[in-house]
This record gives C-alpha cells, sequence and structure tokens, in this order.
C-alpha cells in the first residue's frame, strides 16, 4: 500500500522531479496521510525514508546528468556550397569553432566555388518539411538560423514547423544574392519573409544590398542610411536587426549598426584587406546563433560574433583557395601555418636530431650577432635542427625572436623548437619543446601541443628515459655528457650515463653538453642504435663565425654516422 502510494506520488510528481526536493516529500507525506493510511509505522517509516532517499539520490543524478549532457544546440536551414566557403558548411564550421552542435536542413544544393555560383537545385518543400521533422521531432534545438530559403513553399513549411516546435530564438539571414551577384532566391520569396518569417525572427541579419531589397529598392549609402533602413526593418517584424556595413563605400572601418527597438549600436571593426571574405555572412550568423544557444544576451551574441568574423579574416587574409576572386576563409585558425614541414606524413623524423643547435643570447650578445644571423648561419653549416634556449629573455622579446627565426627555419625546412616556454611555442607554432624534468611534464605539453607537435624531454637516469616514453615524449636530450659552462650544476653523466639512458629507451636520443669537433666521433661511436645525433650549443655559438663551425661539426657527425651503419 505505501509503495503504491509511493509510486504513484513518482509519477504525480514528475515535472517537479528535478527542481523541487521539498515538493516531493510534501507530496509524499500529503498523499500517505490522505489514504486512511494507519499503520504509519516504524518499519514502514524505514522505508519511506529509504525510498524518499534514493528518490533523492535518483534526483541528483538525473540533475548532474542533465547539466552534463547538455549541449547548446543550433539548427540551420539553408543551402550546401560545394566550395564550403559559405551556406550549410560554413554554418557548420562557425558552430564547431563557437562550440556548439550544428544540425542541419538543407534547402538547396549549389554548384559553387570562388568564381560564383554555376548551378542551384532547390529541394523540394516536402522535402525540407522531412527534414525539419526528423531534426525538430528527435533533438532539443535550442537556436534556429536561416540561411538561403530559395523557394516561398520552404519558408512557409518552416515557419508551420517553428510553430510547431519552437525554440529559444530564430536567427534570420536574409539570403538573396550571393556576394557573386548570383540570385540566391526567387522575388516572391521576398512576400513570405514579410508575412510570416520575419515577425518570427529575434534577428535579422541583412547586408546593405539585402536591406535595400527589404525596402523595395532604396539605396544605402551612409550609415545614417543604415541607421533609417534599421528602423524600417525593424518596423516589419523581427526584434533586432543588424545591418551590416561592410559593403559600403568609402569606409576605411566596417561598420554595422544594430538597433534593439530602443537604441541603437555602431558596431566598428577594422576592415581586413583580403579576397577570403566568402562565407562571411552565414557565419556572422551562425557566431550569432551559436552564442544565443550557449544562453548570452543578443547585443553580447552580435558583439562575440563580430569578434570572431574580424579575428578569422585577419588570421586567413593570405590563405590561397581557389582561383577566383573570392576565398573562403579559415574558420579555425589553423591553415595558415601550414607549411611544407608541418603537413609532411612523417611530423618527426629522428635523423632531424643529427646536428641539433641550441641558441644562447649571451654567446650571440659576445659576438655581437643576432639570433637571426645566428640561427641561419647553424642551418646553413648543416644544422639538422635547431632550439631555442633563452634563458634570461624578456618573454615578449622572446616570441618575438622565436617568429624571426621561425621564418628561417621554415624556408630551409629545419625544425624549430622552443626550450621550456609552451607558451612561447603555441603563441609562434612553432615545430615543438624541450622541456626539462622540472618544466611541465610532458603529458601536459602534449595536452596543450596536440598530437603533432615535437617534443623532447632531459633525461640523466634511466628510469626517466622509460617515464619519457610513457608520457609521450618524441626523443630525450641526455646529457651532460661532458662538463660544461653552458649550464650550471650540471651533473655530469659520462659516456656510460648516456649509454645507459639509451639501452633503456624506447625513444631516439641525442646527447648534450660539452659536446665539440674534439669529442663527437666518441660520443657517436658508444653502440647505441637510438643514439641519433649531438646537441651543441658553445661549439656552435661561442665562436666567431657559427657557420664554419657548424660546417666542420656536421663533417665530423655524418661521417661518424655513416661509419656505424656500414
Ligand atoms: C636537447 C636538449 N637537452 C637538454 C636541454 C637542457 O634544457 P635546460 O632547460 O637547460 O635544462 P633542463 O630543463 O633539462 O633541466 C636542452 N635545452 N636541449
Ligand atoms: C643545456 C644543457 N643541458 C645539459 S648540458 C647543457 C649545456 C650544453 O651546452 P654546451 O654544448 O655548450 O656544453
Ligand atoms: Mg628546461
Amino acid at each position: 500500500m505505501a509503495y503504491a502510494q509511493l509510486f504513484s506520488c513518482h509519477f504525480y510528481c514528475q515535472d517537479s522531479w528535478l527542481s523541487s526536493p521539498v515538493l516531493v516529500a510534501s507530496e509524499v507525506f500529503r498523499q500517505s496521510r490522505g489514504s486512511s493510511f494507519l499503520s504509519w509505522n516504524s518499519n514502514t517509516k524505514k522505508n519511506h525514508r529509504r525510498i524518499f532517499m534514493n528518490m533523492q539520490a535518483d534526483r541528483a543524478s538525473k540533475a548532474i546528468h542533465a547539466s552534463e549532457l547538455k549541449i547548446p544546440h543550433v539548427l540551420t536551414v539553408a543551402g550546401s556550397d560545394s566550395g564550403a566557403g559559405a551556406g550549410i558548411q560554413a554554418d557548420l564550421k562557425a558552430c564547431a569553432a563557437r562550440r556548439v552542435y550544428c544540425s542541419t536542413v538543407i534547402t538547396a544544393v549549389t554548384a559553387q566555388n570562388t568564381a560564383g555560383v554555376q548551378g542551384v537545385d532547390v529541394v523540394s518543400e516536402e522535402f525540407v518539411a522531412e527534414q525539419l521533422q526528423s531534426v525538430l521531432s528527435d533533438m532539443h534545438v535550442d537556436v534556429v538560423k536561416t540561411g538561403m530559403l530559395p523557394s516561398p513553399g520552404i519558408v512557409k513549411v518552416l515557419c508551420q514547423s517553428l510553430r510547431k516546435f519552437p525554440v529559444r530564438a530564430l536567427v534570420v539571414d536574409p539570403v538573396m544574392v550571393s556576394t557573386s551577384g548570383d540570385m540566391l532566391a526567387s522575388p516572391s520569396v521576398l512576400a513570405g519573409f514579410r508575412e510570416e518569417l520575419l515577425p518570427m525572427a529575434d534577428i535579422l541579419t541583412p547586408n546593405i544590398k539585402e536591406a535595400s531589397v527589404l525596402l523595395g529598392g532604396v539605396p544605402l549609402q551612409s550609415v545614417s542610411d543604415m541607421r533609417s533602413a534599421a528602423k524600417l526593418i525593424r518596423d516589419m517584424g523581427p526584434r533586432n536587426v543588424l545591418v551590416k556595413g561592410g559593403d559600403l563605400p568609402d569606409s576605411l572601418d566596417a561598420i554595422d549598426v544594430f538597433f534593439d527597438g530602443k537604441s541603437f549600436y555602431e558596431m566598428h571593426s577594422s576592415r581586413v584587406n583580403t579576397r577570403n571574405t566568402h562565407g562571411t555572412g552565414c557565419t556572422l550568423a551562425s557566431c550569432i546563433a551559436a552564442e544565443l544557444a550557449k544562453g548570452s544576451s543578443m547585443l553580447q551574441a552580435v558583439k562575440v560574433a563580430k569578434r570572431f568574423i574580424e579575428t578569422a579574416l585577419d588570421y586567413s587574409r593570405d590563405i590561397v583557395i581557389g582561383n577566383g576572386v573570392q576565398g573562403p576563409f579559415d574558420h579555425f585558425l589553423a591553415l595558415k601555418n601550414i607549411s611544407q614541414s608541418s603537413i609532411r606524413q612523417d611530423r618527426f623524423n629522428s635523423n632531424d636530431l643529427l646536428l641539433y643547435a641550441v641558441t644562447d643570447a649571451g654567446m650571440n650578445r659576445k659576438w655581437d650577432r643576432s639570433i637571426a644571423d645566428a640561427v641561419k648561419a647553424a642551418i646553413e653549416g648543416g644544422a639538422t635542427i635547431v632550439q631555442l634556449r633563452e634563458k634570461e629573455a624578456e618573454t615578449g622579446d622572446f616570441l618575438d625572436a622565436a617568429k624571426v627565426c621561425l621564418k628561417i627555419c621554415r624556408s630551409y625546412g629545419v625544425p624549430l623548437l622552443i626550450n621550456d616556454r609552451i607558451d612561447v611555442a603555441l603563441a609562434c607554432d612553432a615545430d615543438g619543446v624541450h622541456v626539462g624534468q622540472s618544466d611541465l611534464p610532458v603529458s601536459v605539453a602534449r595536452t596543450l601541443l596536440g598530437p603533432d607537435k615535437i617534443i623532447g624531454v632531459s633525461c640523466k637516469t634511466p628510469e626517466q628515459a622509460q617515464q619519457a616514453w610513457i608520457s609521450g615524449a618524441d626523443y630525450i636530450g641526455c646529457g651532460g655528457v661532458y662538463p660544461t659552462n653552458t649550464k650550471e650544476n650540471n651533473r655530469t653523466i659520462g659516456l656510460d650515463g648516456l649509454k645507459a639512458v639509451c639501452l633503456a629507451s624506447k625513444l631516439p636520443v641525442v646527447a648534450i653538453g660539452g659536446i665539440s669537433p674534439s669529442n663527437a666521433r666518441s660520443v657517436m661511436e658508444i653502440g647505441a642504435p637510438n643514439l641519433k645525433g649531438v646537441a651543441v650549443v658553445s661549439a656552435l655559438f661561442d665562436r666567431e663565425c657559427v657557420l664554419t663551425e657548424t660546417r666542420n661539426l656536421h663533417a665530423l657527425v655524418i661521417e661518424a654516422a655513416a661509419a656505424l651503419t656500414k
């Protein structure tokens, strides 16, 4: 009986299941009292308490799950762009870049590239409706963002679906004409926009051309025109309007006008001089939708979206994709620094350890040369990898030097590593880092740098060498093999110590510490196949001519390595 009462309470209270333990408790009590429930003995009490506690635990775990698994979700209803700069493809990339899930309803398939739109195949309104039903009946969508809506029928089925499955916000990008000048919606779509869609929209994001079309063709030539347009368009129903002024003539900045019905906000961002602007409208609207899905206010969402576009355009200003006049940009800010060395399949080649040049600012100062000149000379002399080890440098100076040296290294296809400073390596997108036993652990460095960067770690003992492998390092720097003045208080491990580390290591090893032309051969000849080379500071850089010294040492290690393979 008691169980039956509680069971019914469970269902009765389902709506408040997650939110109000007090309500659940009082409901248990109310129902048990109102049921001539006379045998309220201590056992029953205990049972009730146990069941109630179980309910509490169940509720808590459901609450944890609910908050853990709630993923902000944008549904984009738009056209596909085969060149992937705009449309559905831009929306997916923008949402992924803003860390929001994005589902897609495709309204049209376009044959498109950086030169323009070559063809459009409109999806039937029935099939658009079917896609909408599939997504909205199953998934929790926070925000719907619309792009290309090529027919009045598609606008109609979209509005029907939105009435059936209301969402938190609707972002409408009134895509009518592509940036290349091609028509993407029939004129009859305008009526559907005005009658049904715009009154449902939380924000409308027309560019100047689209704002003009919406207003029956009035030209927009100034910020003041954009303000008037924003006001008139808002009268058509959307709660907020963002008129994008990227195409405004005679303006140094890209100025957008945001109007929320009460206030106007002029949003300035610097105009990025690039051909890679294809897809900015779709991306901006998707970013707004993504921020709204995360819970931002409208003004904040617009600000973040604009900042994202500005950064992405600036980052992608020089990338080359396609031969047409307007290229796509890189939503993930990852393509610019792709060099031949970073896209080669074998990201780390242990043969690169052969002659490992490690810089020292003090030595370069002493010999009155810049770090750039030192690095260039070392590479021309035969250095196969370069490490910047700038112990005294200010962070900003270190980063500046790293950027300059990275350019030089990339131009020669030689990897550049940064000693100790993972932040500097990340900031300049160096090829990797070298860390010591008391720097950030290799596993943390790997998490921060990702799977593609090179990570080396200093090891003096076989145990450290085994740990280096487990932690995900790529190579081991082992030393000091001989006494050195370059590193203070550094225990010398000798050739025996080096050999012990090599034998214990599954990773390639480079020897370091007091190595020069006079002893490099003995190092290379210790008889460990995974000893791949020598790392040198003073024998290269505490000398008058870096080029000559590197050349000599290079000839020597090449000879020693060749003798070993005979
Ligand atoms: C290849 C190579 N091995 C060792 C070092 C030493 O780095 P450093 O930061 O001077 O000292 P630890 O961090 O190892 O204690 C290196 N730079 N390169
Ligand atoms: C950085 C470092 N780590 C171990 S020994 C050493 C110094 C190597 O410098 P040099 O080649 O001048 O002996
Ligand atoms: Mg270190």
